[in-house]
């Protein structure tokens, strides 16, 4: 059996614990029935021992296998990773998606994705990641009476995203700490001004709207300063003609969304003026978790 979760960008500027987008490039984990508990790991991660012990998504898929099943049988974990850790990617997300998937796909129970959604939201409180993780597409989610309220938004083939990935790891729950504890009216309805345009943009397709859009106050300026270069990159991404550019999630990865026409000469600048950075062109993910028995 194989389970599949995409990365994710939130926030998408001011669209703050909001917004989100999935990307073309994903966390896959094969799971078999066998003998002896045993862990494998290829890709992002594979380099991190601490992941073949005691890893997060181990100890999610075992609370709810031992929950569906009255069996006790061991798997063998094999991990594809794509997703970078702590890169504003949604690494946690997809582990936490991907872990739930597993566990009901295992045991041959039917699992919505709505379901799936409403589960994965008891490990992370904020909607902007797991969503798109769960549904693929943009998009706009909030919380009420503890369960998840999105719509979802296909992405067109003509539109590419284009990231840049510092080395250095961003930890959500530290970024976080970084944030102001309260905002004023002014930046309130500026954020919540801009965050509508935003999904109102993305609705009609109206995407020359995103770079004004796409502006923020909540969160970016804060979380930037913590490594000043992505103010550099943001401007250069925003020169070289992306249609906007947005620090993703709680970073450290800077998210532009570009015209595939202007996507590779964008890639190009951006190597060139950041060659320590990962710099690539992916595709939208419009399909979200995939279960393949
Ligand atoms: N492939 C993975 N396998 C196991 N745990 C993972 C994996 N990817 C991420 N995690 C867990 O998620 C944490 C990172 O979450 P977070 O700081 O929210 O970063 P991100 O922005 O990538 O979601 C890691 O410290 C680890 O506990
Ligand atoms: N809205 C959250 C999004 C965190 O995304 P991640 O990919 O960094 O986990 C936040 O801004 O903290």
């Amino acid at each position: 059996m194989r389970v599949s979760v995409p990365a994710t960008s939130a926030n998408m500027g001011p669209g703050f614990d909001t917004l989100g987008i999935a990307l073309k490039m994903k966390n896959q984990v094969v799971i078999k029935p066998s003998k002896f508990h045993s862990v494998s790991l290829k890709g992002e991660g594979s380099n991190n021992p601490a992941l073949k012990d005691n890893n997060m998504f181990i100890s999610i898929f075992n609370d709810f296998y031992h929950n569906l099943s009255t069996k006790r049988r061991n798997f063998r974990f094999e991990f594809f990773n794509e997703v970078p850790m702590s890169r504003g990617l949604g690494s946690s997300s997809a582990v936490i998606v991907s872990a739930i998937a597993s566990a009901y796909a295992i045991e041959g129970i039917d699992l919505p994705k709505k379901k799936l959604l409403n589960l994965a939201l008891a490990y992370e409180n904020h909607p902007d990641n797991i969503t798109p993780a769960v549904m693929g597409g943009f998009n706009v989610a909030t919380v009420q009476d503890n369960e998840v309220k999105f719509i979802k938004k296909d992405m067109p083939k003509y539109l590419k995203a284009i990231v840049v990935i510092p080395n250095r790891p961003i930890s959500t729950h530290m970024s976080r700490k970084t944030l102001p504890y309260k905002y004023s009216k002014d930046d309130a309805v500026y954020n919540l001004s801009h965050s509508s345009l935003l999904t109102a943009a993305f609705m009609t397709e109206n995407w020359e709207m995103l770079r004004v859009a796409s502006l923020d106050k909540f969160h970016q300026k804060y979380r930037m300063k913590q490594m000043p270069e992505l103010f550099e990159v943001q401007k250069a991404s925003l020169k070289a003609g992306s249609l906007m550019s947005t620090l993703s999630g709680s970073g450290s990865t800077f998210f532009s969304i570009a015209h595939a026409d202007d996507a590779k000469r964008i890639e190009k600048e951006l190597r060139v003026k950041f060659p320590h950075f990962r710099v690539f062109i992916t595709d939208f993910d419009n399909y979200g978790a995939r279960v393949d028995k």
